[in-house]
């Protein structure tokens, strides 16, 4: 199959740079990247179009600009729920009252995709630069292999606002129990070779080589044989998921709900938006007033 020129892609490049490589470059710069529904959606369209491209052996995440990801998109100037022409999964009723749309949405879009990202049977390597934040780090992670530049920076600042951690919890499996404990409990950022020392990342090279040493892995990965590199990532995510992996995220993105209901109750909105960085606390509030008025005038 021909790699697709798919031009329903607008925050999201698709490339296909070296025989047998994919590369999807989040392409949103002016707004550090930020993971909004249509991002999302674009995303899955472009990893379903690797998947389904036999020629494509071995897939990249790469990101436009200074910074990998700065989270989920709370600026709010797209669609808050998919619809259901978009969505691959089953959840359905995001217009459902009280939690019923938000459960629908947050399972979707952010828990049962990043796990279906995490599952694509070819192997996938993030390629991260600057900032990495909350829901950025869900990214990064779903991906098998990591290669960062020596200015990529993660943090996940999701207590701030209130919330437990960021939906697709792998924060213990990434970085060990004690250290994302320290992590969530202070939202400092971990640096590059921080994430390196803790097997977080494969590499750290110097921001100029970044994409230069990820195709050339990628490159080495792709001439070995397709099938087995199906069945040896199958066999080490599986480690991972018989240690319990998927049972404790779960739990922990239930947790997670009740964050967003606690905050509900106490702020009237999903999450504290008291410790947010001036500029996106101010993209947020007025998203919140356009929200309010789009359902007013329902
Ligand atoms: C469960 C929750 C999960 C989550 O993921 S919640 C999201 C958590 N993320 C954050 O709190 C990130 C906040 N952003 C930042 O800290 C900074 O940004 C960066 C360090 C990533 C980059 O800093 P700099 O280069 O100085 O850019 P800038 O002036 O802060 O932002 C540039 C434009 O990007 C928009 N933006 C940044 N982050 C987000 C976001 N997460 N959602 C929506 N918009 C975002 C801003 O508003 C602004 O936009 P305009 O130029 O139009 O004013």
């Amino acid at each position: 199959m021909e790699p697709r020129n798919d031009a329903a892609l607008t925050q999201v490049r698709y490339e296909t740079p070296r025989p047998h490589v994919a590369r999807i470059v989040l392409n949103r710069p002016g707004k550090r990247n930020a993971q909004g529904t249509i991002m999302t959606y674009q995303l899955d369209r472009a990893f379903r179009n690797a998947c389904h491209d036999d020629d494509v052996h071995v897939i990249i995440l790469a990101a436009e600009g200074d910074h990998f990801c700065a989270g989920h998109d709370l600026g709010g100037t797209e669609p808050e729920f998919p619809t259901t022409e978009e969505t691959v999964g089953l959840w359905g009723q995001y217009g459902g009252p009280g939690w019923e749309g938000y459960f629908s949405r947050e399972r979707e879009l952010y828990f049962d995709i990043t796990e279906r990202w995490r599952n694509i049977p070819k192997p996938t390597i993030a390629e991260v630069q600057g900032a990495c934040i909350a829901g950025g780090n869900m990214l990064a992670w779903a991906c098998d292999l990591i290669v960062c530049a020596d200015d990529a920076r993660f943090k996940d600042n999701t207590i701030d606002m209130a919330m437990p951690g960021a939906e697709f919890f792998a924060h213990p499996w990434e970085l060990g129990v004690r250290k994302a404990k320290e992590w969530l409990f202070t939202g400092d950022w971990i640096t590059a070779a921080d994430a390196e020392k803790r097997g977080m990342v494969n590499h750290v090279v110097p921001r100029a080589e970044l994409a230069d040493f990820t195709l050339d892995l990628a490159s080495r990965i792709a001439g070995k044989d397709r099938f087995a590199l199906k069945l040896a990532k199958e066999a080490c995510n599986a480690a991972q998921d018989s240690a319990g992996r998927r049972q404790a995220m779960s739990t922990a993105f239930m947790l997670h709900q009740i964050g967003h209901m606690q905050n509900m109750m106490v702020h009237g909105f999903l999450i504290d938006t008291s410790n947010l960085t001036p500029s996106v606390r101010q993209a947020l509030e007025a998203a919140k007033r356009d929200s309010a008025a789009r359902r007013g005038a329902q």
